[in-house]
């Protein structure tokens, strides 16, 4: 089966944990990019609206300024062309956007004065400046040329209450600039939109056209009052200039929330987190039970049992410590997993499943005896087991007593001292069991199973264990055979002098209910007497 699929124990596949890094790493990247666009966008946008506003203004002072030039000039209904000539042309000249003004008469729809004509003489009709004939009191337009010459230009009119207008011929050329310089590069198009005519960059030069709808990613400014509109349309260029601006910040934010992220979701999804979780929420739903093994002692009775710990776990079923005892005490998590069993412990025993003074024994880890809320909880089951008349009896493993066998040998004494027993379990297999035995004041010595397993045809094995017994007798130690799975290893060892034997001939692991129906003497169980 494909490796993804095959889920593990605790926690997600591997391939499952890349596949939801990646999955969430692009879709993230996939919002970032959404967001730079509209970032910069944003920005561009916020430029373009600048700029536009800045030409806008420039232009509208321009024009003000220019209609204020025009309402400067004071003209009797009478003065003659003559009279108003030199005027026309002092104020024309010093007017730098101002390329002519010219005077006409409404009553004949003619222009009859000029400050670009030589003497101001000009006959022309007032057409050619103003389509609408001056029809209005003031007026703004493009005209495609002025009467100066074929270049366009921006005319602006004033009819005085005396008939007489006054037409000024704009330079487009300032106006160009204008928008050239505020704008420049940064727009794709610019448009100076008058009445029906509108002026368009076109490379780098300006072209006098028709009116045209106003693309989408555009802005306008209209001029207060005054047909007058200035419009830019964005420039691709100036929105990749922001992506590119706003790059490195995103490049940032990309990579620490990618870190995170996929931290995040290994630790999150992985085994450890899963583990730690599932082991807190079997602990709060009490999930953590004991088993009992019996201990067979020398009356072929229960001498006593064994706890060990089982996770009915709501997925998995009923597993054994080695699922997850070493998991839980390297993430820090045994002792909470013993404080809850301990409770079942202290709730089963209660009932006085097992005869009075039976022996109740149970593990705890060497780096248990560093932590004051184990140890404070083993105490508080001895008082208990006292009190129900049982006695307990710690089983430690050597390795790790060894690594402070100075705080283990005070706390074995303190446990001594308040009537609790402590065991050497696994005797035999460790690097120092000998020195262990001499080191530490032991009540119990259990020997190991791989010992037992070949009692009846190993002579070595004989020999060993036969030197073991002797051993503990001298050292007044008390013996437990582990791992009794037939009857001629527990006959074996019974002639042996064994104390206890322990092991799947007479009883595996039970649960509460089936230690207290337990029988020794029933089907299920060895034949008795072993112990004669
Ligand atoms: N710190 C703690 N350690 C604990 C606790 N509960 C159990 N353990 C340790 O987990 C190891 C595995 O225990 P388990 O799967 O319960 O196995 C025990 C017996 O079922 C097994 N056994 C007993 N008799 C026989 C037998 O005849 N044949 C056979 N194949 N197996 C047998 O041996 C295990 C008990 O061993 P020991 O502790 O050395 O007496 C085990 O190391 C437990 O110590 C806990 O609460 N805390």
């Amino acid at each position: 089966m494909n490796s993804f699929f095959v889920k593990p124990m605790f926690g997600s596949a591997k391939a499952f944990r890349v596949l939801l890094i990646a999955v969430c790493n692009l879709s993230f990247i996939a919002l970032l990019a959404l967001l730079v666009w509209q970032v910069a966008s944003y920005q561009s946008r916020q430029s373009i609206q600048l700029l536009t506003e800045r030409g806008a203004a420039m232009i509208e002072q321009s024009l003000r300024n220019a209609y204020t030039v025009l309402d400067q000039i004071s003209l009797a209904p009478t003065e003659s062309c003559q009279d108003i000539y030199a005027d026309l042309q002092k104020i024309s000249a010093a007017t730098p956007y101002f390329r002519a003004i010219y005077i006409a008469d409404s009553q004949t729809q003619r222009i009859f004065c000029s400050s670009a004509h030589a003497l101001g003489k000009i006959d022309s009709p007032i057409h050619t400046l103003i389509s609408d004939g001056a029809t209005q009191a003031s007026g703004i337009a493009w005209h495609e040329n002025s009467l100066i010459s074929d270049r366009e230009a921006l005319v602006i009119y004033r009819k005085l209450d005396n008939g007489r207008v006054l037409i000024g011929v704009l330079d487009s050329q300032y106006y160009k600039d204008i928008l050239q310089l505020v704008m420049g590069l940064r727009v794709k198009t610019i448009t100076l939109r008058v009445g029906h005519l509108q002026l368009v960059n076109q490379g780098d030069d300006f072209i006098l056209m028709p009116l045209t709808a106003a693309k989408n990613n555009s802005t306008s400014i209209l001029i207060d009052k005054l047909p007058v509109k200035v419009t830019a349309q964005h420039n691709s260029f100036q929105l990749r200039k922001y992506i590119e601006t706003n790059l490195p910040l995103a490049f940032l934010l990309a990579i620490l929330f990618l870190a995170w992220s996929s931290r995040w979701i290994w630790l999150r999804f992985g085994e450890n987190n899963h583990f730690r979780q599932q082991v807190i929420e079997s602990i709060q739903q009490q999930q953590f039970i004991a088993f009992y093994q019996p201990v067979i002692g020398q009356q072929n009775s229960i001498a006593g049992v064994e706890i060990l710990a089982r996770w009915q776990h709501p997925q998995h079923g009923l597993l054994n410590p080695d699922l997850f005892i070493q998991q839980a005490e390297a993430q820090g998590l045994l002792t909470q997993i013993m404080l809850s069993l301990i409770q079942c412990v202290e709730a089963d025993l209660s009932k006085k499943p097992i005869p009075a003074q039976s022996r109740v024994g149970i593990n705890i880890t060497a780096q248990q005896l560093n932590d004051q809320a184990m140890l404070n909880a083993i105490f508080a089951l001895n008082a208990k087991l006292k009190y129900l008349d049982y006695q307990l009896v710690v089983e430690l493993t050597e390795e790790g007593l060894v690594s402070d066998p100075d705080l283990a040998n005070k706390i074995i004494q303190e446990m001594g001292q308040a009537g609790i027993m402590v065991a050497i379990d696994d005797f035999g297999i460790g690097h120092s069991s000998l020195a262990s035995l001499s080191r530490f004041p032991f009540h119990y010595l259990k020997i190991d199973k791989s010992f037992i397993d070949h009692i009846v045809s190993r002579e070595k094995d004989q020999i060993i264990v036969a030197n073991m017994v002797d051993m503990a007798r001298q050292l007044n130690l008390n013996v437990v055979a582990e791992g009794v799975e037939n009857k001629d290893q527990a006959d074996y060892l019974a002639i042996l002098g064994i104390d206890y034997l322990q092991g799947f001939y007479f009883s595996k692991p039970l649960p509460m209910d089936a230690l207290s129906v337990f029988q020794f003497n029933t089907e299920n169980s060895a034949k008795f007497p072993y112990f004669h």
